[in-house]
Parts: C-alpha cells; structure tokens; sequence
C-alpha cells in the first residue's frame, strides 16, 4: 500500500534521529522536544494508527565519530547502538507520560532494559495497541538506524516507513549547503540511489526498494505534519518503487 493514493496508513515505522530529541542542546535530550515528540506519537496511536519507532543515537554516540578520536570502530559502533537503547528508554517513558502503553525491543540481549527482538511478537504488540520501539539497531557493527528502520519496516510489515529529519523532505542536493535546491514531491528509489541523494543511507534505499516499502521524508517540528501524513496528506517527499 502507498499513502499517495489518500489511505491512511494502519501500521507505521517512524525513524527519528538521535538529534531530533536534542533540541537546541549539543548532546543528550531536550525533555521538551522529547514530551511534545511523544504527545504527537500518542496522538496517532489513540486513533488507533499502529506506531513502531526506531530512534537513532547521534545525540550521544556515533561510531564513525567515535573512531576519529581513536576508538575501535567495531567499539564505537556498539557505543552506538547502546546511545539508540537510551534514547528509546527516555521515549518509552515519554510515551508513558502521554498515557500509552509502549515495549522496548532491543536488538543486543540487555535483560531487564528491553525485551529480545521478534517480529513476530512485535505484531502481536501492535495489534493490541501497543507502540513497539526497536532499540539497538540491526545489533551488527557498520549499519545504521536508517537500515534498522528499513528492515524492521518490511519485517513487522508496515504499510508505511517515515523518516522524521531535519529538513522537510528530499531535495535534488543537499539543502542545508544549497539554498536554491528543490525539494522533490515524489521520487523512485531508482533515482534517489542513482543520484545519490544523501538523506538516507544506500543500503536502507536498496532494502526497500527490494521490498517495496514505501517512504516519506518529512521534518517532525513542522506542528501537525505527522497527524497529515497519518490523513492521506502529501506532505514531505514520498518514496516509492519506480512504476
Ligand atoms: N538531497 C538531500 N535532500 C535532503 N536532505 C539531504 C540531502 N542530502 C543531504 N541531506 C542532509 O541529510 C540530513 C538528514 O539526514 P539524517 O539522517 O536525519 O541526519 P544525520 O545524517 O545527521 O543523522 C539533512 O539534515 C540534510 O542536510
Ligand atoms: O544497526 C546499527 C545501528 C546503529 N549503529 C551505531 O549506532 C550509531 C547511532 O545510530 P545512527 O548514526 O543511525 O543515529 P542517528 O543518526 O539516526 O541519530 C551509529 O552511528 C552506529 O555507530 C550500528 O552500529 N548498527
């Protein structure tokens, strides 16, 4: 199912960066961003949209930055994933907050923070009304949360992926460096990896678009972007498998 056609989606995988919770701050949560990021997650879920997240780390580690100051970057790259289990613990309780029942599901065996990863069990939770979060990545080394949410996408077998960034869509080159680039209302996955287009990494385009799992880029401090996405609404930049 694509959401271009009006359908509301039933089942989404909203992929939230680390730095979408830091707010103004240089490492670490901003709880305002993280409350009102909640309230607008819980909102859709009590309307009975089933929501799964996969946040990201990059407010607190990165493993590529960790091994410019000399980590290890398998090291690193674990640091990360851990910085993603924080983060989903701090939404968890967020959505708590917002009266919501919500599971953590971690890719890495922590016991007592997260239950272990299942598809399977991931459904079940979502049907019976529950947000899923999937903390720790794949749980491998030299992947990041956008392939995370790509694969858990197509694995929990949502109708829709949503990457929520910093800018409010795709544009034909990066729009932070090149003010006068055009942001793209639809584009193929085809294009977006022949071009290069840097908002997401290559593997999560390629996995799918193996899978045929559509996918809108929108920015999540836009108020109400995500309620008009949830509606049918073009907002943002829709990818989808060529035609
Ligand atoms: N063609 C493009 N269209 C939109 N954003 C782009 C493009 N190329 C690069 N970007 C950058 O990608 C960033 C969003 O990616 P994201 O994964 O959320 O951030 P990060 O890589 O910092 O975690 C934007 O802040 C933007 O600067
Ligand atoms: O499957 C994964 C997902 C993440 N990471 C590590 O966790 C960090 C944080 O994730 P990401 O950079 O994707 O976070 P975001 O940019 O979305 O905040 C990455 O840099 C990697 O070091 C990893 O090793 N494997």
């Amino acid at each position: 199912m694509s959401d271009n056609t009006g359908q509301r989606p039933k089942r989404i995988l909203l992929k939230l960066s680390g730095e979408a919770l830091m707010g103004d701050f240089d490492f670490g949560f901003d709880a305002d961003v993280l409350q009102s990021t909640a309230q607008q997650i819980a909102e859709q879920q009590k309307q009975g949209v089933q929501m799964a997240l996969v946040i990201g780390g990059g407010n607190i580690f990165r493993g590529a930055g960790l091994a410019k100051s000399g980590i290890n970057r398998v090291s690193g790259d674990q640091m990360g994933m851990l910085a993603t289990v924080m983060n989903a613990l701090a939404m968890q309780d967020a959505l708590h907050k917002q009266g919501v029942s919500c599971r953590v599901m971690t890719s890495m065996n922590i016991d007592g923070v997260g239950e272990g990863f299942s598809a399977e069990q991931a459904q079940r939770y979502l049907d019976q009304g529950e947000i899923v979060i999937f903390a720790a990545g794949t749980g491998n080394p030299c992947f990041t949360t956008d392939s995370a949410a790509s694969l858990r996408a197509i694995e929990i077998q949502a109708d829709l992926l949503l990457k929520a960034t910093k800018v409010d869509g795709i544009y034909d080159s990066d729009p932070v460096k090149n003010p006068t680039a055009k942001r793209y209302e639809q584009i193929s996955y085809d294009d977006a990896i022949e071009q290069r287009l840097g908002v997401m990494d290559l593997t999560a385009m390629v996995l799918c678009n193996e899978n045929n799992m559509p996918m809108r880029v929108f920015n999540m401090f836009e108020s109400g972007a995500l309620a008009s996405i949830v509606n049918g609404e073009s907002v943002g930049t829709l990818v989808e498998v060529a035609k």
